[in-house]
């Protein structure tokens, strides 16, 4: 029989590398069901029309991928001219070798194309180009495009042009052929539904395409396994729900590959942008072969991509990564970004209420400031001031100004309810609110007319209004950053900067044009919010820009004259409390008592009139709380008090008792020590000398120990992303995913969310919330006056976490507990016990250790200082857990001076908006246990 039939098939795969005939190879054929009826359904094989096929998407020239193992495939379609019918086909350039859990498996076959109507069945054939080098899965461009039904577990489809009706009739897999009479409603039939034959074991997978078509206009189905799906492209009314999909049948379990139907819920897949189909390592370069169109199966080249999928474009997965060379993965993004058939067709993008033409959607994805990750919908356009948004919605870009794109725009665009018009469109609340920060004076019912530069100018008035630019503000800048509003691209500072320059080669826009995750840095007062956001920026090279860099030099001269201020208060009290200490020695000594004497009354602390004049105006100054008002305007002014201050013996004394000052800052020591140590480089130059001259220059570190940020200190944001690990470094298996992720860090300091937290509802976008507590706040208290009362810091760290997990806002938003300056917190916890706060009453070391040891890092002999901060971070995850109803809090231990120490806490939260993706299978339980996986003790 098998001999029989292989006369009648077509010269086509038979021989092996030795030019043996190669019997291994198994078929199927097909032939007409004329039976009685059965309870399933048969499968079907539509003749084609030819003239009425579908045809491909040229495929992008970009299509060229060096070195991959993969088959030469010329998909074919023909008309044979006296039937009229189609010939489908492949030229096949390629050895076939069967994997060895295959019948055969050292044989292979070459094969060149056919014509023929029969269905092959090969079996994990895997394909190799024969020549060994490059593997094109172009297709021809003059050829209509077929379903072109290859794969290395698939069956191919032939069509004979001779006899449509001939019948060959093979094993049981064989399936039967014909015209399913259910064709679509343009009467265009569906090309060659290659029927299936599980791999697996016979059963037949059918394809019901035909059911999915309801307002198809486009159909093709496909081979293999990937004859499971059915590429349905849909044009509604409404472009919200246009679809260009191609639907996966449910067939393939969730977390199975497509191909190999092996379930790895941890290996990450490759999945198609067209069909949704996924393939693990193994089977992705045999599913998807030399990807012209970026990551598409085979059978779905040349069909449009999932446009819920098109954020993906250009994100390469992890897989392709360690499969392919980065030249050859970069290739494959270009093409899937660039080709032809994955680009967004114009009529599903509605500006200002309507569809554009090709050229108006050229004109708009060309333009220097493009709409980022535009996507089929309904969008308005504010030509005037480049304002972008989608319908209904707050602006989300500035775009390119004055393009002739869609309708004019309506007033409301952006469903706005505050009375108050921009170019015509009533804005909403959070420009409203972004306009009043600006220190514009928004009232009854303006209107205002804003231009692309940000100047604004109210209707029916001839002269601008305000000098300055909306955009010249930093705080517009900033608000908008906080209120997840736009500014015009290139007013982004340093900071706000795509990086286009990776590594050694430049990395097309696109691939920068990544989603912005958002963090949200918030905590009680000093608890590190500042430094870590600072060390932030350094870590990741963001450099601060000239007014950043003046604000925090302004900063520091203030800072340091508040030292000043702080140590001549103390100089004062030790000398009262030296002349009493000395009245009460004369007291004691026998002898007539001595009255007045001024000579008498000084002592080592004592200064002279001149500074003493400066000290008590400083300190009235400071009391007054004009400090910042003065200075560092009159710090020059000043600078030859604070050296001859510096270099006052009282002075110089009262500098050595500064532990026993409680007000002076920890960090007041780095600039007062570098006051001594500069002082003998600079041959009597003293530091703080330095610090007070005009053309004082802040290094980076005197930054990063500066206390704040911004002169208000309110709110700081920055954008980033996680440099790529040098060649000789540890690879972060996170690094590799997406090293052109940007992220946004936005620090808050908690006195600016106002009452009961409201203004956090601006933060509604946030990704993650990071809460810092400084661990050294546990001895600490803060002395309520009215009352009397005096609260332990921790606890009223613990009351603003506890606002802010429960602030609607925040509903469902994951957070990261950070638990800061752990390098102060060592020293302090081996002479202050923890249980100063009564929150910390339980923390009983001794108990504690053998459950310690199985967690810390420190395995073997875990430090008090880790021992405590586990007891805290589990106490705060209890806490957490019952605030929110059995939720995770993830937990990370850092000392915001150090560089790594910042470094890997933020990198720690990638992982979690990582995870957070990949809910349910990752990660099912972080438990407590785990916290030191996030640890840097
Ligand atoms: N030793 C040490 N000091 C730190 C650490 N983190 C912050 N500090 C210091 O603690 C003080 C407060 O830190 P900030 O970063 O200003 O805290 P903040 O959250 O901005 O607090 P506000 O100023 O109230 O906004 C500063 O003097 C910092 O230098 C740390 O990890 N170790
Ligand atoms: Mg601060």
């Amino acid at each position: 029989m098998t001999s029989l039939l292989l006369k009648i098939l077509p010269s086509f795969p038979s021989k092996n590398r030795d030019g043996g005939d190669d019997y291994s190879v198994e078929y199927s054929f097909a032939m007409e069901y004329s039976g009685p009826p059965v309870g399933y359904d048969i499968p079907q094989a539509v003749p084609i029309d030819i003239d009425r096929i579908p045809t491909a998407s040229v495929v992008s020239k970009a299509s060229m991928v060096s070195n991959l193992s993969l088959p030469v495939i010329q998909p074919f379609a023909k008309t044979n001219p006296s039937s009229k019918k189609l010939s489908m086909g492949f030229k096949l350039d390629y050895k076939a070798v069967l994997p060895p859990n295959s019948a055969s498996n050292s044989s292979e076959f070459v094969g060149s194309g056919t014509e023929g109507h029969c269905s092959i069945s090969c079996k994990s054939m895997n394909l190799i180009d024969s020549s060994g080098a490059l593997g094109s899965m172009g297709v021809d461009e003059s050829i209509p495009k077929v379903s072109d039904g290859i794969e290395s577990s698939g069956s191919l489809g032939f069509s004979d042009s001779r006899d449509d009706s001939q019948e060959l009739s093979g094993s049981s897999e064989v399936e039967d052929l014909k015209d399913d009479g259910n064709s679509n409603e343009g009467g265009l039939r569906s090309p060659a539904i290659c029927p299936e034959i599980s791999s697996s074991g016979g059963e037949a997978f059918i394809d019901e395409s035909s059911h999915h078509v309801n307002e198809m206009s486009t159909m093709t189905s496909c081979d293999q396994e990937s004859s499971d799906i059915v590429h349905v492209r849909t044009y509604h009314d409404d472009p919200q729900i246009f679809q260009g999909r191609l639907k996966t049948k449910s067939n393939v379990k969730k977390g199975l590959c497509h191909r190999c139907l092996k379930r790895n819920r941890f290996t990450d897949k490759v999945v198609c942008i067209a069909c949704g189909a996924r393939y693990c390592g193994n089977c992705v370069l045999r599913a998807m072969g030399s990807m012209p169109e970026g990551r598409k199966c085979i059978t779905c080249i040349g069909s449009p991509i999932d446009e819920s999928r098109r954020g993906t474009l250009g994100k390469c997965s992890r897989v392709l990564r360690q499969l392919l060379t980065d030249l050859e993965v970069k290739q494959i993004m270009w093409s899937e970004i660039s080709c032809e058939a994955n680009q967004l067709p114009s009529e599903v993008v509605y500006v200002n209420g309507k569809p554009l033409s090709q050229e108006e959607l050229v004109k708009l994805q060309t333009c220097p400031y493009p709409p980022k990750k535009l996507k089929p919908g309904k969008y308005w356009y504010d030509k005037v001031s480049g304002f972008w948004g989608k319908e209904g919605q707050k602006p989300c870009q500035i775009i390119s100004d004055q393009l002739e794109v869609g309708d004019s725009i309506k007033r409301n665009a952006s469903n706005g309810n505050t009375n108050i018009l921009i170019n015509n469109r009533e804005i909403t609340k959070a420009e409203l609110r972004m306009l009043r920060w600006a220190g514009i004076l928004c009232e009854g019912n303006l209107h205002l007319w804003l231009s692309k530069d940000g100047s604004y100018q109210e209707e029916g008035q001839n002269n601008v209004t305000g000098r300055t630019k909306l955009w010249d503000k930093t705080r517009s800048k900033l608000v908008c950053a906080l209120l997840s509003l736009p500014i015009p691209p290139e007013h982004a500072n340093s900071s706000g900067k795509e990086v286009v320059n990776l590594g050694n080669g430049v990395v097309p826009n696109y691939l920068a044009q990544k989603t912005l995750n958002k963090f949200l840095l918030v905590g009680y007062d000093k608890s590190g919010t500042s430094t870590i956001f600072k060390q932030a920026r350094m870590v990741y090279n963001v450099p601060f820009s000239e007014d950043d860099r003046q604000n925090i030099k302004l900063m520091i001269q203030s800072s340091l004259y508040g030292y000043l201020g702080i140590l001549l208060e103390g100089r004062e009290r030790f000398e009262e409390e030296c002349l009493i200490e000395m009245r009460k020695k004369r007291s004691d000594q026998p002898g007539p008592s001595r009255s007045g004497g001024q000579i008498d009354e000084k002592n080592i602390y004592s200064i002279s009139p001149r500074l003493k004049a400066f000290s008590d105006w400083l300190l009235q100054v400071m009391i007054s709380g004009n400090l910042e008002v003065i200075f560092p305007a009159a710090s020059r002014e000043y600078a030859p008090f604070v050296e001859e201050l510096w270099k006052d013996r009282a002075f110089q004394a009262t500098v050595n008792r500064k532990n026993e000052l409680r007000m002076l800052p920890r960090v007041a020591t780095y600039f007062l020590d570098r006051v001594r140590s500069c002082s003998f480089m600079l041959l009597n130059r003293f530091w703080a000398v330095e610090i007070s001259r005009t053309d004082y220059e802040p290094s980076d570190t005197d930054i990063l120990y500066a206390e704040g940020i911004t002169p208000s200190n309110g709110l700081a944001s920055m954008e980033f992303s996680f440099p790529k690990p040098t060649q000789n470094s540890f690879m972060d298996p996170a690094d590799q995913n997406d090293p052109l992720q940007r992220f946004q860090l936005i620090r808050v300091h908690a006195s600016s969310l106002g009452e009961n937290c409201k203004w956090l509802e601006m933060f509604e976008d946030i990704d993650l919330v990071l809460y810092c507590v400084a661990l050294t706040d546990y001895d600490q208290f803060l002395d309520d006056d009215v009352n009397g009362v005096s609260t332990n810091k921790m606890l009223v760290s613990k009351k603003l976490f506890e606002n802010i997990v429960t602030h609607p806002t925040f509903h469902q938003k994951d957070f990261l507990l950070i638990l800061n300056k752990f390098d102060l917190f060592e020293e302090k916890i081996e002479q202050v016990p923890l249980s100063e706060c009564e929150w910390f009453q339980d923390f009983n070391p001794v108990i504690s250790i053998h459950h310690n040891r199985s967690t810390s890092n420190n395995y073997n002999n875990p430090s008090l200082a880790q021992r405590a901060f586990h007891y805290i971070a589990v106490k705060y995850k209890r806490l957490f857990d019952s605030l929110t109803g059995g939720r995770k809090l993830y937990v990370s231990l850092v000392t915001g001076l150090e560089p790594d120490s910042v470094d890997e806490t933020l990198r720690f939260a990638r992982e979690i908006l990582k995870w957070d993706e990949e809910k349910p299978t990752v990660a099912q339980d972080w438990s407590s246990g785990s916290i030191e996986a996030s640890t840097t003790s």
